[in-house]
């Protein structure tokens, strides 16, 4: 297939870029290189550095695209509590655009990044697909809002997407020589940001809140293996359904609080990681575990790098590749 991967110079879109490439299909990636910079894109890869507002530049009636993987967007939830127009106009608005441009070139398959940030507090973990959805930050609603969208474009043109509810992704993939990781502009995320503290890159990590109703007080993720959420791309690609919009959650299921995670990191690197505790950061749920039960029975999704030890050790490896400047 002829594939245009938006967002195909970050962190997941690249990996996932690079897997479709080396299954055989055409892949045109564009990106706007705001959190990430074009060495992202992986060989054999055709890249158009484009705003996804302008998308529609790329996708054209004759483009001959046959699929979309759309993963632009900014990722920030804490960021997006205090810029929630920004997150509207790039996340919501930038799916809109896109949205418009396939139905102007008569695209009719998409698969689109979503997050678990949709379901918010939850009732109860772990999360099925059928949980009730009430985000905690502007982020976690512009994903929900453009399930909406999705599912509009499905009933009215028969259209096939799905969205993956990806959980917390760690780790890096080996293609060949190279290693590719994670290097956001800024750093949010809580493992790479401990790593870097171990490496004495940053004078300490920060655990945001303290209080949270969880054993150590701490929040709690569910951790994926980039390869392993990457790998679920392609089958959701494959098992992409005419007039169906499907929603599958991705993680392993079980929850690591921040503790937790900064003990793996310690063990991993052999380093004291030099801890300090701040007040919660805005938007933030306390506790996220997937029931990816349904990735495993429709899309033969079988995770096959669940330990968070190797994910860290993974991204340990990458953050000491220098391929991470
Ligand atoms: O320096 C830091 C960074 C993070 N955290 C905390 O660690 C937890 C995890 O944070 P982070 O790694 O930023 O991930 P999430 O906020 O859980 O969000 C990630 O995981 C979501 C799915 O759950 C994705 O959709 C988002 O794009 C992605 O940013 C949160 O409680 C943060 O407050 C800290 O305590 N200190």
């Amino acid at each position: 297939m002829k594939i245009l991967v938006t967002g195909g110079a970050g962190y997941i879109g690249s990996i996932v870029s690079a897997m479709l490439v080396d299954a055989g299909h055409s892949v045109v990636a564009i990106d706007d290189l705001s959190t990430s910079d074009a060495s992202g894109v992986p060989a054999g890869v055709e890249f158009i550095r484009c705003d996804i507002s302008q998308v529609a530049t790329v996708l054209t009636p004759d483009s001959g695209f046959d699929a979309v993987l759309h993963f632009a967007g900014l990722i920030a939830a804490g960021e997006s509590v205090q810029k929630p127009g920004l997150y509207w106009h790039v996340n919501t608005g930038g799916s809109l655009s896109l949205l418009v441009a396939m139905r102007a070139a008569g695209v009719r398959k998409i698969v689109f990044s979503s997050s678990a940030a949709v379901y918010g507090n939850p009732t109860q973990v772990p999360i099925l697909e059928s949980a009730t959805v009430a985000p905690t930050s502007p982020y976690g609603e512009n994903k929900l809002a453009v399930d909406f969208m999705l599912a509009g474009e499905v009933a009215a043109l028969g259209i096939a997407a799905t969205s993956l509810r990806y959980f917390n992704v760690v780790g890096a993939y080996r293609r060949g020589t190279t290693v590719m990781g994670e290097r956001h502009t800024p750093e949010t995320h809580l493992i790479p940001l401990a790593l870097e503290a171990a490496a004495g890159r940053r004078p300490e990590f920060a655990i945001f809140g303290t209080d949270y109703p969880t054993p150590d007080g701490t929040t709690i993720r569910d951790y994926i293996h980039v390869e392993d959420l990457a790998r679920a791309h392609l089958l959701a690609l494959d098992n992409l359904t005419p007039g169906e919009h499907k929603v599958f959650n991705l993680g392993n299921g079980t929850g690591f609080s921040i503790r937790e995670v900064l003990a793996v990191v310690e063990k991993v690197t052999g380093k004291p990681l030099p801890v300090i505790e701040k007040d919660r950061r805005a938007g933030d749920p306390a506790e996220l575990v997937a029931s990816s039960d349904a990735a495993k029975a429709e899309l033969g999704w079988t995770p096959a790098k669940a330990s968070l030890q190797d994910m860290v050790s993974d991204a340990w490896d990458f953050l000491n590749s220098g391929s991470q400047s």
